[in-house]
């Protein structure tokens, strides 16, 4: 039998199957989706079976050397699914699929040097070789190059070989534990006064105290602050056993979970939740939008939605946004459907990814709840996927395959006739767009849980602020909610929108932003270069002293951090107690869950944060949620800018009043007449809309038309202007009428890891050859050995373009 192989070579002319025979050994073994090594030239490479056959034409095929997997890692769903993910995003095969697997089961690559003339070896070549016939390159280069051409030369001579090695990587989780060789030997070492070997005396009389046995290496070395070459000497010196055992991972260990009944629905959830049931009971593939404001018991349909899954033996994916992926989101699902859930999010190690994935291969779940990639979970009889805060950037992945969530699930739901639900306070304008085009079901919640009022928003203009004299960050009227919520003991949260910090200019005075004539988007500013600059079209002007709009001099660029606002606090309310939440006081394991807890338990008065706690957070004592600089995000050079402002003040408000204590918005900023803000501030969804979709439609973007990007890098910049300006030309002379092309221009990132970056933009409604014009304009420029390290990355419909 003949298997064809995708291999782990993520290049152009090998972005194909391979023909390998299956020994007779494995014949029976061997099945579509499996991982295999396979020779591969000089090497071993990892790779998929995609297909299993009875012959083949190739001639002078190799073996299949091992298969390393006991069942298919990927279902003939996934096979087929990699396939269509690999051509529409322009990626290879063997990235697709890999992309569909935890990183656990990628394989790293080891080549090493074997003796295989033993006598020909003189010192100190041989001694290098004494303990093994083998050592890994990798292991050499660093420390000594100059013994590796040694190496290479002797292995030119035939004394040595090189072999390549695949590794799996560690699967299992192991942990090193240490004890004594034997108590007397440690006591009499302990007693030798030796000056110098405190740290190993420490360590020693740690575990004579101990009763004997084995105790984890790191809890040791903690305890007595000796380090692990101390450990090593000890082992060396024959008075320590260290040893490594494996252990069984559990990142919900010892977590106590609420258990969780249905809900009677409200009259308005029964009516949300009916296209859905009813896609469910016929097996007919649906997308639902369920547009339902915040606090509007959104998951309590996604709940009895999968229960009804459940309950006709069928699986479901819950996808949820990275940020929101919190331990209280995760209870919500464990609670309801306890040990059937596994979690898949980043915030696990590679080993507790692997060993979740798993409990999905291996049928011992039925619920997967997880960020973005969960989309591929190998369930075979899915019957649901729910997407929450579909709107959600982060469902695009912005690196290879650049696929959306989105796209995939639907794809999966229409393989499964089963419904897809997208859910959201503020849908992405072309999922609303679709939806009103009758391509998706809308199920709308206009009202909150037993009809509580929307939290009153009050937008303050800092303007005016500076004008009265109150030169503070924090308004005045903030400033009396703040003291009032404290002297009631409510809690309050501040969010501070740190996007968009520093890179653009406004006047204090008048808030006057400067803004690309042609574009309708801001100029970022470049402060090396000391100018304004349009990052679509490449227009750009000098950086005003004074304001154009009204000659105030306060003009300066705007940002400021979530440090800046911790201090202030402390000056103008001492008595507030304060947890402060960004990426620098989260950025240990398990701190995310620690501070909203302490927050949830009442430690705190005030939370203050970035963009990680403006979604899904549901605290009953908020009454008060504060927005410092609403209108930053306006002024990121993204046609999505007035979007992403809407759907982030929406999602932040919406964190105020959700239970029985009323809620209160205090808007603050600068720009505060723009339609982004007042309309979030009226809680208007639709109002939005229409306005928006009539700007998009004015200046030709999404969802009137679709983004094809291609970007260009290379360390050196006449390379990159080159290439993306033949590119341009090719694609000019295809392109229909009806398609724009912009560029080439510099990326909004001009610059990345020396790396010079350019775009070429293509906006079009139908254009079916692109993604053909796209890989031909690819494989041209790979084939060009001159410009070898020119990267091109063509996305057929980009989300942004930063
Ligand atoms: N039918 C119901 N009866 C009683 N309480 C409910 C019902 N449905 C939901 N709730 C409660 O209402 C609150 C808000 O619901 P939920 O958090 O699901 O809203 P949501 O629409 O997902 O909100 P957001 O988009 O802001 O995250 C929750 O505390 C939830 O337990
Ligand atoms: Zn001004
Ligand atoms: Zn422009």
């Amino acid at each position: 039998m003949i298997a064809a192989v995708v291999v782990d070579v993520p290049s152009g002319s090998v972005n194909k199957t391979f023909d390998y025979r299956i020994p007779v050994e494995l014949e029976g073994w061997a099945e579509p989706g499996m991982r295999v090594i396979v020779p591969f030239g000089p090497r071993k490479l990892q790779g998929f079976i995609l297909e299993i056959k009875e012959d083949s034409t190739v001639k002078g095929m190799k073996n299949i050397i091992e298969i390393l997997d006991p069942l298919p890692v990927l279902t003939s769903e996934l096979i087929e699914l990699g396939r269509w993910l690999a051509e529409n995003t322009l990626s290879f095969y063997i990235t697709a699929y890999q992309a569909m697997l935890p990183a656990a089961m990628k394989a790293t690559y080891e080549k090493a040097f074997q003796v295989l003339v033993p006598e020909k070896l003189t010192d100190p070549i041989a001694s290098l070789f004494s303990a093994n016939n083998e050592i890994n390159v990798s292991d050499i280069t660093n420390e000594n190059p100059h013994l590796l051409k040694t190496l290479q030369n002797l292995a030119k001579e035939g004394v040595l070989d090189v072999v390549y090695k695949v590794k799996n990587k560690a699967n299992k989780k192991r942990v090193k534990f240490v004890s004594l060789a034997s108590k007397d030997l440690a006591k009499d070492t302990i007693q030798q006064n030796q000056k110098k070997a405190e740290k190993q005396k420490a360590l020693l009389r740690e575990l004579v105290n101990r009763p004997s046995g084995e105790y984890p290496l790191q809890e040791i070395l903690t305890e007595t602050g000796a380090s692990h070459t101390t450990a090593q000497t000890l082992v060396k010196k024959g008075i320590l056993h260290i040893e490594e055992k494996e252990v069984y991972r559990d990142p919900f260990q010892g977590r106590k979970m609420k258990p969780s009944k249905p809900l009677p629905l409200t009259e308005n959830q029964e009516n949300a939740i009916k296209p859905i049931l009813h896609s469910i009971e016929n097996n007919n593939h649906q997308t639902v939008l369920l547009h339902g404001v915040t606090g509007s018991g959104k998951t309590e349909i996604y709940l009895q939605s999968i229960q009804s899954v459940l309950d006709k033996g069928k699986e479901a994916i819950v996808l949820v946004p990275e940020i929101s992926l919190t331990p209280q989101m995760v209870n919500r699902f464990k609670g309801r459907f306890g040990s059937a859930v596994a979690v898949l999010h980043s915030g696990l190690s590679i080993g507790e990814k692997y060993d979740e994935w798993r409990k999905i291969l291996r049928k011992e779940v039925s619920v997967v709840v997880g960020a973005r990639s969960a989309i591929f979970a190998p369930f075979q009889n899915l019957g649901i996927v729910i997407i929450d805060e579909e709107h959600e950037t982060s469902y695009k992945q912005e690196d290879h395959p650049r696929y959306h969530a989105r796209d995939v699930a639907i794809w999966r739901g229409k393989f499964h006739s089963c419904p897809i639900v997208l859910g959201s306070a503020t849908p992405a304008l072309e999922t609303y767009a679709r939806a009103q085009k009758g391509r998706y079901q809308l199920a709308e919640l206009a009202k909150r849980v037993h009809s509580n009022p929307m939290p009153e928003v009050t937008i303050i203009d800092m303007r005016e602020e500076l004008k009265n004299g109150n030169r503070s960050m924090f308004s005045k009227e903030l400033m009396d909610k703040l003291k009032t919520g404290l002297e009631k003991g409510e809690q309050s949260v501040l969010f501070l929108n740190r996007r968009g910090y520093a890179s653009f200019i406004l006047c204090r005075d008048c808030g006057y932003v400067a803004h690309c004539p042609h574009c309708d988007i801001s100029l970022t500013f470049h402060k090396r270069y000391g100018e304004l600059k349009c990052h679509y079209c490449g227009y750009k002007e000098g950086t005003p002293s004074v304001c154009p709009s009204c000659s105030s001099e306060h003009i300066r660029f705007f940002g400021t951090g979530t440090q800046k606002v911790e201090e202030e606090l402390a000056k103008v309310l001492p008595e507030a107690r304060v947890i402060r939440m960004d990426v620098d006081t989260t950025s240990k394991k398990g701190s995310h869950e620690k501070l909203l807890t302490a927050f949830e338990n009442g430690e705190a008065d005030i939370l203050l944060g970035t963009q990680m706690i403006a979604k899904g957070l549901d605290f009953p004592k908020v009454t008060l949620v504060g927005v410092l600089a609403a209108d930053t995000m306006l002024h990121l050079p993204d046609f999505r800018a007035s979007e992403k402002t809407f759907q982030l003040l929406t999602q932040v408000s919406g964190r105020a009043g959700r239970h029985e204590l009323e809620g209160k918005v205090i808007v603050q900023g600068y720009d505060t007449q723009h339609y982004s803000i007042q309309l979030a501030s009226k809680h208007d969804y639709h109002t939005f809309y229409n306005h928006e979709m009539q700007a998009r439609k004015l200046h030709q973007y999404p969802p009137f038309y679709y983004l094809g990007l291609l970007t260009f890098s290379h360390p050196d910049l006449m390379q990159v202007v080159d290439a993306s300006d033949k590119a341009a030309t090719y694609l000019s002379k295809r392109l229909s009428h009806d398609s724009l092309l912009l560029g080439p221009v510099t990326s909004p990132i001009a610059r990345v890891k020396d790396r010079y970056r350019y775009q070429v933009m293509i906006k079009y409604k139908n254009e079916p050859e692109l993604r053909v014009w796209f890989e031909e304009i690819i494989a041209h420029f790979q084939k060009d050995k001159d410009i070898k390290d020119l990267q091109i990355t063509g996305d057929l419909n980009a989300q942004t373009l930063m």
